[in-house]
């Protein structure tokens, strides 16, 4: 029998903390997609599959809070340090023993995300798990042990900010998904017609 992490032993976390520069600076997570804002999409997907939901955001507080959700921001010494800044900000708050990222701008994450990040990581005994798709790792859709924490402090406090730096240091687990088109990402005006568009599942 394949083990798997009890949902409500993961935190969600929509990471929204971006600049939003190839859509001309705006809030990404707030951009509507399909009627909703992209991160509302996001949250609609990732909850259904963990317990509690976070999000971490740097514009627009007030906007996200009306989501009925905590609203955590990157630490304010560092300006924008990219989404490991996120991580921490989320694995400062997480109670639960796990923690999965997913970006704001990626509305067509699976259905199983957690679930399978969740088997491979018990399986593999590891500390973080990764989808691969399209032969590519999606490094911001991460699953990780909440006992990270102080060591991710520290990466960040001594100016690490790429997330393939941080997980390689850690037991690393990689699962497949066949579907590269869930782990869309939308960074353009030109990226959120033509995804607006495209059948999906
Ligand atoms: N917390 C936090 N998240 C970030 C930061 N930069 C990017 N992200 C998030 O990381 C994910 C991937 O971001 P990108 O699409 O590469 O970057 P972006 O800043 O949103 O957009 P660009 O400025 O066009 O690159 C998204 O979920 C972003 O919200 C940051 O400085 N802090
Ligand atoms: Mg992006």
């Amino acid at each position: 029998m394949v083990s798997a992490i009890d949902r409500a032993d993961i935190t969600g976390l929509i990471l929204a903390g971006g600049r939003g520069s190839r859509m001309g600076g705006i809030d990404k997570g707030l951009q509507p997609w399909r009627g909703l804002p992209m991160a509302q999409q996001v949250l609609a997907r990732l909850q259904p599959q963990v317990g509690p939901m976070l999000i971490n955001a740097n514009r627009n507080l007030d906007v996200y809070r009306t989501w009925g959700l905590p609203v955590l921001s990157d630490s304010p010494e560092r300006d924008f340090a990219g989404p490991l800044a996120g991580f921490l900000a989320g694995l400062e708050v997480c109670t639960t023993p796990y923690l999965l990222t997913a970006p704001c701008d990626s509305p067509l994450l699976p259905p199983d995300l957690a679930a399978r990040l969740g088997e491979a990581l018990l399986a593999e005994r590891a500390r973080i798990a990764l989808p691969r798709a399209g032969g590519r790792l999606q490094p911001v859709f991460c699953l990780m042990e909440a006992g990270l924490r102080d060591d991710l402090r520290a990466f960040v406090a001594s100016g690490g900010s790429k997330i393939d730096l941080w997980t390689t240091r850690h037991p690393l687990a990689i699962v497949d998904f066949d579907d590269a088109h869930a782990f869309e990402n939308i960074n353009t005006q030109a990226d959120l017609q033509r995804l607006e568009q495209t059948p999906s599942p």
